[in-house]
């Protein structure tokens, strides 16, 4: 049954996040994303019929401001996709103290600060749509851990954690699940050297791009009976 309810996507305005709003809206779904700095096609989404709303989730008051920005706008939410993140390595990073606290914030206190304010909204949501969802965009690594981002991999560990306890907390109206992807898609600055090692990770060893993290949203969305789960898209990493 197709959702009426808006549905937020977080740091909707590049990769991921954005491919799912636009593949989303054109299925009929009410999209808002949000987006951190400024962009010049914000006004491009919005013409698509994606509502765009900057929000900052770096510091309480960013989230605390987002939270009201929303609660004032709508009565019911359809869904929320935490897809907002930093991906950043102990190696850039200048203080590792301030770095832990830049992941965990973004990761795990936004998200989780905002799931308890709009568990009204998405309870509204479900009693109009028949469900409500959270999505968890979580990371193979928060399994595995990694070397070189240890403060990601344990603040996507946090986030893997809040996926079980929301999931009891909101259940039966509001199912909650994260997806784990290993590698879906590069960076502009990856070199052929750093490619060539993360796609040897996998036993599928490939670059599977945004539609696979696509699927797994629809899945989830049309699911009526997954909560507290997690959808790992990996190529088969685990097994090599
Ligand atoms: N890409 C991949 O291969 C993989 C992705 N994932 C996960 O999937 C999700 C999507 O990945 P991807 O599309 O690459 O994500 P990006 O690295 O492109 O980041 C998505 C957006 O998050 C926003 N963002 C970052 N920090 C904040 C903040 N403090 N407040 C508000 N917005 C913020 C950024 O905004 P701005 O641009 O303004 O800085 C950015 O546009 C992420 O959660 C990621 O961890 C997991 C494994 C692999
Ligand atoms: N916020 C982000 N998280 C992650 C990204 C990214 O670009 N932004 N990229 C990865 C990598 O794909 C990694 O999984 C393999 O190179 C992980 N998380």
């Amino acid at each position: 049954m197709m959702r009426k309810m808006p549905i937020i996507i977080t740091g909707g305005a590049q990769r991921l996040g954005l491919a799912c709003a636009k593949s989303l809206v054109t299925q009929g779904y009410r999209v808002i994303i949000t987006y951190r700095r400024e962009r010049k096609d914000i006004a491009e989404l919005e013409a698509q019929g994606i509502t765009c709303v900057q929000a900052d989730f770096s510091s309480s008051a960013g989230v605390d401001g987002f939270i009201e920005k929303i609660q004032h706008q709508y009565s019911a939410l359809g869904g929320i996709i935490h897809n907002a993140s930093e991906w950043e390595s102990e190696e850039s990073a200048s203080d590792t103290a301030l770095l832990m606290e830049k992941m965990w914030q973004v990761h795990v206190f936004a998200p989780y600060r905002i799931n308890l304010a709009f568990e009204g909204l998405l309870c509204a949501g479900s009693k109009l749509d028949g469900q409500a969802d959270i999505i968890h965009m979580t990371d193979y690594v928060a399994e595995k851990g990694s070397d070189k981002h240890i403060a990601y991999a344990s603040s996507k560990a946090g986030l893997a954690n809040l996926t079980c306890s929301f999931a009891k907390r909101f259940a039966p109206q509001i199912k909650v699940n994260a997806i784990a992807p290993s590698l879906l898609m590069f960076n502009s600055g990856d070199d052929a050297e750093y490619r060539s090692k993360a796609l040897n990770k996998s036993l599928l060893r490939k670059e599977p791009g945004e539609q696979e993290g696509i699927l797994a949203v629809q899945y989830i969305l049309g699911s009526r009976y997954m909560t507290g789960r997690t959808l790992s898209l990996d190529g088969g990493r685990h097994l090599v």
